[in-house]
C-alpha cells in the first residue's frame, strides 16, 4: 500500500543543509505493522511526516495505493488526510473547552458528517478505546493516559485505512504506556489498520513483527519472525 522510492528530504537553515532522509527506499503492505527507531535527529519522525503528507520530501515518490502524494496539491492532501490517515502524538492536542465526545467528533466535520451521525460515530470510537463512561468529560478532568485514549478514538473514529503513532506513549508513565499500547495493538488487529509507529521504548521493538532503523537520514527494516 505504500510505496517509496528514493525519498530524501533536505532542510535548509541559513547556509546549513541538513538531509534529515536520504534516499529512503521502503515498502509497507496493507494491514502491517512498522516500528520505527533510531537516534535523535536520525530522521524519523520526519518519515512520519511524509506518510503522513505533512510534508513533502525535497525528492523522490510516497505512492499510497498508487497515488504519489508528493504530486498531489495541497487541497487534494488534505483530503487524504482528513479521510485515509489518522494521527498519534506524543502530545495529545486536545481542545482543551471541547468534550472528549466533541474533541473526538471535530475529526468529522471536514468529512461533511451530519451531528447526529457524528455524535453516534464519536461515542462508538470512545467507546472502543475503553472511554464509554467519559463522553461529556473536558479533557482537564481525564488522566494523561484517557487523554490519549482520546487523541486515538479521534484519529479512528474516520475510519481511516492508515495509523501513524509518534512517539505515543512519551508523555505516560510506565503502567499507562502497556495501556495505550494494547488500546493500540487490538485497534490494529481489529481494523486492519496500517500502522506505522515511532518508539523510543525498545520492549515494544523486541515485539516487533518489522522494525525500521533510521540513522542520519538512512533506513535498515529487518523482519522479526518471533514477534
Ligand atoms: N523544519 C526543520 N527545519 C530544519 N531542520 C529540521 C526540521 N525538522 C527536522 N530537522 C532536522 O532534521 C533531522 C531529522 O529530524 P527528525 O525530527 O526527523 O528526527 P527524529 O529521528 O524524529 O528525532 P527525535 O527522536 O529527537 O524526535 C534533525 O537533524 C533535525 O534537526
Amino acid at each position: 500500500m505504500y510505496r517509496l522510492s528514493g525519498v530524501s528530504k533536505r532542510y535548509r537553515r541559513g547556509k546549513q543543509t541538513i538531509d534529515a532522509l536520504d534516499g529512503i527506499d521502503l515498502t509497507i503492505d496493507q494491514g502491517d505493522k512498522l516500528v520505527v527507531q533510531g537516534p535523535t535527529g536520525g530522521g524519523k519522525s520526519t518519515l512520519l511526516q511524509m506518510l503522513g503528507g505533512l510534508d513533502k520530501p525535497t525528492a523522490g515518490s510516497v505512492e499510497l495505493d498508487g497515488t504519489d502524494l508528493a504530486k498531489l496539491s495541497e487541497a487534494r492532501l488534505t483530503k487524504v488526510r482528513a479521510s485515509t490517515i489518522g494521527f498519534v502524538f506524543q502530545s495529545w492536542n486536545l481542545i482543551p473547552t471541547l468534550n472528549a465526545r466533541e474533541n473526538v467528533e471535530a475529526a468529522l466535520v471536514p468529512l461533511g458528517v451530519r451531528a447526529k451521525e457524528r455524535r453516534r460515530r464519536a461515542a462508538g470510537a470512545l467507546e472502543s478505546v475503553g472511554l464509554g463512561e467519559r463522553l461529556t468529560h473536558l479533557p482537564s478532568e481525564l488522566s494523561g493516559g484517557q487523554q490519549q485514549r482520546v487523541a486515538i478514538a479521534r484519529a479512528i473514529v474516520k475510519e481511516p485505512k492508515v495509523l501513524l503513532a509518534d512517539e505515543p506513549t512519551g508523555n505516560l508513565d510506565e503502567d499507562m504506556r502497556d495501556e495505550i499500547m494494547a488500546v493500540l495493538e487490538s485497534l490494529w488487529r481489529e481494523r486492519g489498520l496500517t500502522f506505522v509507529m515511532v518508539t523510543h521504548d525498545s520492549s515494544i521493538a523486541r515485539k516487533a513483527p518489522r522494525l525500521a532503523v533510521i540513522r542520519k537520514g538512512h533506513i535498515k527494516v529487518s523482519e522479526n519472525t518471533r514477534a
